[in-house]
């Protein structure tokens, strides 16, 4: 049994802790002890066009973990994320230096499929996105578009659906527009069209912002759930949120370069995600994560 006395961050966090003078912790936990991991993300740099948005990022990213990003506004964190998965291909002028290795190969080296590379590493947006067609053609479009045939279809939709803790609530009606569910509905079933393609990976761009706190307890839930199958990078605004989900934290700041005035991201800290909140080591995160930095 843990020691009461320890706060219980990451996935089962009191988020009122959240923002208390730090607390000696116990030990020192190594923040990649233990657990495989997918990603080794070395020395990243990202800039579009002349623009280095961030530089110098060095984490791994553990199997089965919930891994967060946060930090303030601009430092990053999203441009970090769409690295990892190559999304950021998709933009004009955007550049990645650096390796992110998943599961030991560089998803830059040439000859890496972008496209086997974003089925295995899967992305949940902001705003829920879902196709204007039905619940059904929703989560089977990956699978139909990657070849899987039409008689395995309904079991990836039904099992994805049940994943993303949808099933219940629309298996009478898999035909009907998804345009129609709510938004936490609709952002449940874009997790399960995500996880339809069985990646291994799922990355998560803020992806409770639009949502009230009943929808997002629901998605919390859901990602811890989710967590027990699939490494899971979020990327969120909400401390509370990191504290209460992820096992590591990855806090980001800016620095500016005086020269041309700019801002450029840099990681400050990464590590247990009890650990960035209660005893950082930087005097940045600290001030982040009790609310003194505006
Ligand atoms: N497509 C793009 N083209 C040019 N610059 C971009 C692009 N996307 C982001 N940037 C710039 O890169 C920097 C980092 O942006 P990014 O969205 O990654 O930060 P963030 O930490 O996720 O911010 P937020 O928390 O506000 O979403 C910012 O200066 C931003 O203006």
């Amino acid at each position: 049994m843990s020691d009461p006395a320890t706060p219980a961050y990451g996935r089962t966090v009191d988020a009122r802790r959240i923002g208390a003078a730090p607390q000696p912790a116990p030990h020192r936990v190594n923040a990649n002890l233990g657990a495989a991991t997918v990603f080794d993300i070395r020395d990243v740099s990202v800039h579009y066009g002349s623009f280095r948005a961030v530089k110098g990022v060095t984490f791994p990213v553990a199997k089965n973990e919930i891994t967060a990003l946060i930090g303030p506004s601009g430092c990053g964190k999203s441009t970090l994320l769409r690295s990892l998965n190559r999304m950021n291909d998709l933009v004009p002028g955007a550049r990645v230096e650096g390796t992110v290795a998943y599961r030991g190969k560089d998803v830059y080296a040439p000859g890496v499929d972008p496209v086997e590379v974003r089925r295995r590493i899967g992305m949940v947006f902001q705003k829920a996105n879902p196709f204007p067609k039905s619940i059904y053609d929703n989560v089977a479009y990956g699978p139909k578009i990657h070849g899987v045939p039409r008689s395995e279809r309904d079991g990836i939709v039904e099992d994805s659906l049940k994943k993303a803790a949808l099933w219940d609530e629309v298996k009478d009606k898999l035909k009907q527009s998804a345009l129609a569910l709510s938004g936490g509905q609709q952002q449940r079933l874009c997790i399960a069209r995500t996880i339809a393609l069985s990646p291994e990976v799922v990355l998560m761009d803020e992806p409770c912002s639009a949502l009230d706190p009943i929808a997002t307890a629901r998605i919390e839930e859901l990602m811890v759930d989710l967590a027990k199958q699939f490494t899971i990078v979020i990327v969120t605004h909400n401390m509370q949120q990191a504290a209460r989900v992820s096992d590591k934290t990855a806090f980001f700041s800016t620095e500016v370069n005086e020269v041309s005035d700019t801002r450029t991201g840099v990681l400050v800290e990464f590590d247990d995600t009890q650990r960035i909140f209660t005893t950082p080591s930087d005097e940045r995160t600290e001030n982040y994560v009790t609310g003194r930095f505006g």
